[in-house]
């Protein structure tokens, strides 16, 4: 993750320029926004006019008959003034909410994108304050900030335009005294741009904090640390505080400016302006009027402060945004890509090597050389120490990291050359952690099948057997069946439910390759057995890159590979490896103890 103490690096102008692409669509109208506000502010800025006009002309003539049409022209102005903003606010209502939502869009559509290395960096309460509290902030902008950001700007150089042809002399001074308060405003561009970088920072790692704790709340209070996690939380959302109160006393400052510039500024005109009419170089009218747009012109003055405040909080939030949208994806579809003609489902490892990004210069690859052929139907089972790079290894056939060298064959086909649709239509894959998703059973089960209608029989047929093979019978018994909603949100299910829903998922997607990291590890000994049936008949026509932690796993293998060292040392049947291999034999042996250590565990809770 970006490093939250540097000072942003493109200037606010062209950060928020980058967000024209999800605007464009909108210009029209936003523009049309705009010059609708600037117009109503010119409509406020020609009473004073108007004004002048009376006082210096038929209320100094006493000519009755021009004071109706005068007085006529003011209502007209209040009323167009009234239309004016009906008209904006109908105008600015809608574009903003359309350019949040694509942005929105584009942003879970990148995080979707991106390699799980990429996840492996960023917490999840980072992405999830960018794609919530960060878009917000900028719709909020859009919809109202630029727009009486530019508007006002506008009219205070229009405003002095008109004062000016009242008075060089007032309006001299009013600009002169009002210098300080653009000062003031530009040097609190850098320091607030600090600050509100850190507190938007912030609510991110308090997001990441509250998503974990709920995620891991069995953890904390089976191991009674629900106290510790909430002073952990305390202490984050003390921080959060502390940086709310610094940016809320940076802006107290800037608006004691902002309040006390135009007050001076205008007991200094009201001063000359009074010496100006005495000498005669300025009429009653024109005095009046003169302090009439002044007023007008004191509200788009003062609320430039907080407008700037609103901007480079903008400015922080798009660069957040943004830094997500520009992270590159190495891993992407070629441009030309190729595709396997025949699929059969032969496998093979390359010398391939893997190393992990984080993982310091002064330690070997990880994967370093692996040369493995699974050949086309057949089940290969896995095995090695905990730690010995199993799992990544098996991830590196769908492409949730990429090799660090070497290649990854799929029926001759090296994987990268592959649409990454196509890779995963042929390579299925189930996870020890079974995470599934609030969608009824069947949703989940038939994820790997999109092209499938999820009520046709044809659906039914491949769910009913998909379930029938992870022997997950216990769905029948659920309130709506397959069509209960299940995952967070829903019914809560034991691990070895989870995973048997999770091995239908792979099963259901009728691959050519399956891939399957110990995915019966939540299971009791009777429904492995029974799991183990039915996956044979399965893995019979499929090819199978089984992790193993459990000898009954293996016994499910044609042949089993040992990796030891970052390197598969030995190929064989379980019974050649065993006779033959004392590493082998000391794997095993351990996962044997496992084995004992996991049954003792069940019998004495039973
Ligand atoms: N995302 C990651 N980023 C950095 N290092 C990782 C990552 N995932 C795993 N590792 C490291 O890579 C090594 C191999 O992990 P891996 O999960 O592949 O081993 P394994 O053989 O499957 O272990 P186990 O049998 O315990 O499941 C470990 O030292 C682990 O700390």
């Amino acid at each position: 993750m970006p490093d939250q103490s540097t000072p942003p690096t493109r200037g606010t102008v062209r950060t928020l320029a980058r967000i024209l692409p999800f605007v464009r669509p909108y210009l029209g109208r936003t523009v049309t926004s705009l010059f609708v506000y600037v117009a109503l502010t010119m409509v406020s800025l020609s009473v004073p006019v108007v004004l002048q006009w009376i006082i210096d002309g038929p209320l100094t003539t006493g000519d009755a008959r021009q004071v109706w049409p005068a007085a006529g022209i003011v209502l007209g102005l209040g009323i167009a003034e009234g239309l004016l903003i009906m008209v904006r606010r109908f105008l600015v209502l809608t574009p903003s909410t359309h350019i949040e939502a694509n942005m929105r869009n584009a942003l879970y559509a990148k995080l979707q994108d991106l390699p799980v290395a990429f996840h492996d960096r960023w917490q999840s309460g980072q992405l999830l304050s960018r794609s919530m509290s960060d878009l917000s902030t900028i719709r909020r902008w859009l919809a109202f900030g630029v727009i009486l950001l530019v508007g006002n700007v506008v009219v205070i150089v229009v405003g002095f335009g008109i004062l000016f042809t009242w008075s060089w002399q007032l309006a001299l001074v009013f600009i002169i005294a009002s210098i300080p308060m653009w000062v003031v405003g530009f040097r609190f561009e850098h320091r607030y741009s600090l600050v509100s970088r850190r507190a938007q920072d912030q609510q991110g790692d308090l997001a990441t904090t509250v998503e974990e704790s709920v995620h891991g709340i069995r953890v904390l209070k089976a191991f009674g640390r629900g106290k510790h996690s909430l002073e952990n939380f305390l202490r984050q959302a003390e921080e959060l505080r502390g940086t709310e109160l610094e940016k809320a006393r940076s802006i107290a400052g800037l608006w004691l400016w902002l309040l006390l510039i135009p007050d001076v500024a205008f007991a200094l005109s009201l001063l000359g302006g009074v010496v100006l009419a005495a000498s005669g170089q300025l009429t009653v009218g024109g005095l009046i009027a003169f302090f009439a747009a002044a007023a007008v012109l004191r509200w788009p003055i003062e609320s430039i402060g907080w407008l700037l405040s609103m901007t480079f909080e903008t400015r922080t939030a798009v660069e957040r945004v943004f830094e997500v949208l520009d992270e590159p994806n190495p891993i992407r579809d070629p441009e030309h890509p190729s595709t396997v003609a025949e699929p059969r489902g032969r496998l093979v490892f390359e010398n391939v090597h893997f190393r992990y990004q984080d993982s310091p210069p002064s330690v070997p690859d990880l994967l370093d050389d692996v040369v493995l052929e699974v050949e086309p139907g057949e089940t290969m089972a896995l095995v090695g120490l905990t730690g010995s790079g199993k799992t990544t290894l098996t991830a590196l056939a769908t492409r949730l990291y990429d090799v660090t060298g070497g290649r990854v064959l799929l029926d001759g086909v090296d994987i990268r050359e592959l649409t990454r649709d196509e890779l995963r239509a042929r390579i299925a894959m189930a996870f020890e952690e079974a995470t599934l998703f609030s969608a009824s059973v069947r949703e989940n089960v038939l994820l790997g099948r999109p092209e499938l209608d999820l009520d046709s029989p044809e659906a039914d047929a491949v769910l009913a057997e998909a379930l029938e093979i992870a022997q997950a019978d216990f769905v029948e018994r659920l309130p709506l069946s397959a069509d209960t909603t299940i995952g967070e949100e829903g019914l809560s299910l034991s691990g070895g439910q989870r995973q048997r829903i999770a091995l239908a998922r792979a099963i259901a997607a009728r691959p050519s390759v399956l891939v399957l990291d110990d995915p019966l590890s939540a299971l009791d000994v009777d429904t492995e057995a029974r799991v183990e049936a039915g996956l044979r008949r399965v893995l019979a026509s499929t090819t199978a890159l089984v992790v193993a932690h459990r000898p009954s796993t293996v016994m499910l293998a044609d042949r089993v590979a040992l990796l030891e060292n970052g390197r598969i040392t030995d190929v064989g049947r379980h019974s050649e490896l065993l006779a033959r291999n004392e590493h082998y034999r000391y794997v095993i042996s351990s996962l044997d103890e496992d084995r004992e250590t996991e049954h003792e565990e069940q019998e004495v809770i039973a």
